[in-house]
């Protein structure tokens, strides 16, 4: 099977979904921060203030060219469509998950969450032109597109099975 590939904004649930997903496919399971973290031997928070946005998009590129092409699940960072290189890379794909959730929802779900450097949830204004900036990135690379926004994460994985059988 080629390798699945989830993308979203941050909170979208690419994480959640990919551990029921590959477990329902029999299949591997990654998360680029994971990788990156274990490559880098930091946070992803310390990465950003110690070395930088830069250093870790290098960091992403990289883990996401290195990752098996087959028999695995990917939940990618959700700044990852913003190089050219790796909307390229999963442009030519057929198995790019587009997980879409509305932003108050997204907003909701990390309201207690401090592990995203870029999202600091007291500059909404500043998230929700993110967000609003990367939607069309996120439908340029993907091949499905799944509203995420008030389903259950079994009932979502349900629907990726399906729409890729088609
Ligand atoms: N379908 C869903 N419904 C409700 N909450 C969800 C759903 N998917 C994920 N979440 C929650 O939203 C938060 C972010 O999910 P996560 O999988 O880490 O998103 P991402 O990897 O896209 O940043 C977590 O607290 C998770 O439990
Ligand atoms: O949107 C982004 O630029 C980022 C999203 C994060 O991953 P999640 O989408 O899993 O939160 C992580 O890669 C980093 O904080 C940058």
């Amino acid at each position: 099977m080629e390798a699945i590939y989830l993308i979203g904004f941050m909170g979208s649930g690419k994480t959640t979904v990919s551990q029921e997903l590959a477990k329902k496919l029999e299949v591997a399971v990654y998360d680029t921060d994971q990788e990156i973290v274990k490559l880098a031997g930091k946070t992803i928070n310390e990465i950003f203030s110690i070395d930088g946005e830069e250093k870790f998009r290098e960091l992403e590129s990289k883990v996401l060219y290195s990752l098996p092409l087959k028999d695995a699940v990917v939940s990618t960072g959700g700044g990852i469509i913003g190089s050219e290189k790796n909307r390229a890379f999963l442009s030519g794909k057929m198995n790019v998950v587009f997980l879409n959730a509305e932003f108050s929802i997204i907003m909701e779900r990390l309201k207690d969450d401090d592990t995203r450097p870029l999202l600091s949830t007291n500059n909404i204004e500043a998230a929700e032109t993110l967000y609003n900036s990367r939607i069309p990135f996120y439908r340029e690379a993907a091949f499905i597109e799944i509203d995420t926004s008030c389903k259950s994460v079994s009932i979502i994985v349900n629907e990726i099975i399906q729409r890729m059988k088609k």
